[in-house]
């Protein structure tokens, strides 16, 4: 940061901005777009991957898809880049004050604590305990059930995407609370709580982006509309994590024991009291978790059904690593360097979070020579930096893990990391994602436990792609039908 910053020639591909109301027109006719449009913005300018949304009354956002920029941002100038007020007013009634939405102490605080949940020996007996009984009791039953054993041309068809979200949101909550809510069950029962929790992911997400943030705050004093909803969803999420709390307190007081098993009691037995905070902390990880593994397990087998090299050694792989003497399943997973790669350029381009957004602290200037004024909203645009051919080349566009891979002296696959600032899919930084290690057991389990026995075929009209949209986490839009067919 402290290097003389080189000006740029700016991105002249930005939307027309008028005076006081600014781009508003443009930001209301892509608001269905909203990622694809920005992205399009920073990607189509030969000369900057950065540029400024003018929003009304004088606000503005910049975006950019620049690493030396993330790097600034996420690192360099990290104090400077807050969650910041602006967000915190848009997620505050959902989130609280929970490591999403949390900045300075309280953020270190919950940062410190729950990152006992993610050493070693927590991941290992999470795949090794939780992630495999939902897998072997659940999802594999489940899927068989929908499978079409005896027919090929049967129509059997089931929403993958809302299979894996259930299976994440099982496993999340049993890791967050110790508490199994069985949403993944053969009757797929209904998900009042799920349903609850996209309503409020989704209108916070909406406040957020709102052309007029106006708007939603008169309709929040008069609560109407998408405020009164917002408000009925939080009620639920929130009674629902508050009787979980009440519970866990309850049986920790009971057992007289001060051991803390899941993040819940860690919190608790931590001498936290106040009920209202820990209930925050607990929604935070419920959308860390749930969202997240189940979105790029969906882009995962979307791609994969039209890439059967990757696929075939992918299931090389999982054959090849399957019980080998003495190995645990924790070890077998660590192990699975083709897959891993798969899953890293599948998420390039179908990143589970799309963008995520800082508010500047003070005044500052970009490495680009931008000036940033104290409280403005800067983005780095995930989506866009995955599909930026000045990061990934020529062949962007390909689904190709093997750029993620060298032949080591056996002429087995090695793992080559990239630029962590270039591929932002789990931040990084002070705050990177602290589930990553996690989602990756997890995510690789699943893709071995399915892909051993089924193939996964999607039920999609020839031709059509499905839709990647999103809130503050991605989706495939409508669900991703799939019919499962017995691996021969
Ligand atoms: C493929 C899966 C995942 C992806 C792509 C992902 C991505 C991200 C990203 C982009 C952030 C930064 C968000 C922000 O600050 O606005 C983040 C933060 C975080 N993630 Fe993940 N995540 C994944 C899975 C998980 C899982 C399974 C957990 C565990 C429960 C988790 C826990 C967290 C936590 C606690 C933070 C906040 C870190 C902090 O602010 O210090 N994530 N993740």
């Amino acid at each position: 940061s402290s290097s003389t910053p080189k000006r740029v020639p700016p991105n002249t591909n930005t939307p027309k901005a008028y005076p006081i109301i600014g781009s508003i027109f443009a930001i209301a006719a892509n608001k269905h777009r909203r990622i694809h449009w920005i992205s399009d913005i920073l990607l189509s300018s030969p000369s900057s991957s950065t540029f400024t949304l003018r929003r009304s009354l004088g606000s503005r956002q910049i975006f950019t898809a620049d690493p030396a920029i993330v790097h600034h941002i996420l690192k360099s100038n990290f104090p400077t880049y807050q969650k910041g007020p602006t967000l915190n007013r848009a997620l505050g009634d959902f989130l609280g004050d929970g490591i999403f939405n949390s900045d300075g102490d309280n953020w270190k605080f919950q940062r410190q604590l729950s990152s006992h949940e993610f050493n070693t020996r927590s991941l290992r007996n999470f795949v090794e305990t939780v992630v495999d009984a939902e897998l072997s009791n659940r999802l594999i039953p489940i899927l068989s059930a929908t499978c079409n054993h005896t027919n090929a041309n049967a129509t059997n068809t089931c929403d993958l995407q809302d299979i894996l979200q259930r299976f994440a949101f099982d496993n999340i909550c049993k890791i967050a609370f110790g508490y199994d809510p069985e949403y993944l069950l053969p009757s797929l029962p209904t998900t009042t709580f799920a349903k609850a929790f996209d309503d409020a992911t989704r209108i916070s997400s909406e406040r957020f982006n709102s052309a007029v943030p106006l708007v939603w705050k008169i309709k929040k004093i008069l609560n109407i509309g998408s405020e009164n909803r917002l408000r009925t969803a939080v009620s639920e999420v929130r009674g629902l994590a508050k009787k979980i709390v009440e519970e866990k307190k309850r049986e920790l007081e009971e057992k007289k024991t001060l051991q803390s098993v899941d993040l819940l009691s860690r919190f608790l037995v931590s001498g936290q009291n106040d009920e209202s905070f820990v209930t925050d902390i607990v929604i935070s990880f419920i959308l860390a978790g749930r969202d997240t593994t189940s979105a790029a397990l969906t882009w995962f087998f979307w791609l994969l059904a039209s890439h059967p090299h990757v696929e075939e050694e992918v299931v090389s792989e999982i054959i090849q690593k399957n019980h080998v003497d003495g190995s645990s399943v924790y070890e077998e997973l660590k192990d699975m360097v083709y897959t891993h790669a798969a899953l890293c350029e599948s998420m390039r381009l179908y990143p589970p979070v799309p963008v995520d957004t800082k508010e500047a602290a003070n005044d500052d200037v970009l490495p680009d020579g931008t000036f940033v004024k104290k409280g403005t909203r800067l983005a780095y645009h995930i989506f866009a930096m995955g599909r930026s051919e000045r990061i990934w080349g020529a062949d962007w566009a390909d689904f190709r893990p093997e750029r993620w891979l060298r032949r080591d002296g056996e002429g087995k696959w090695a793992f080559v990391g990239v630029d962590p600032y270039s591929y932002t899919v789990f931040q990084a930084g002070p705050r990177v994602c602290l589930g990553k290690e996690m989602a990756f057991l997890q995510m690789k389990r699943v893709v071995a436990g399915i892909l051993r026995e089924f193939r996964v075929v999607p039920a999609v009209a020839e031709g059509v792609v499905p839709e990647y949209t999103g809130y503050l986490t991605s989706l495939m839009k409508g669900g991703f039908p799939v019919k499962i067919e017995k691996r021969r």
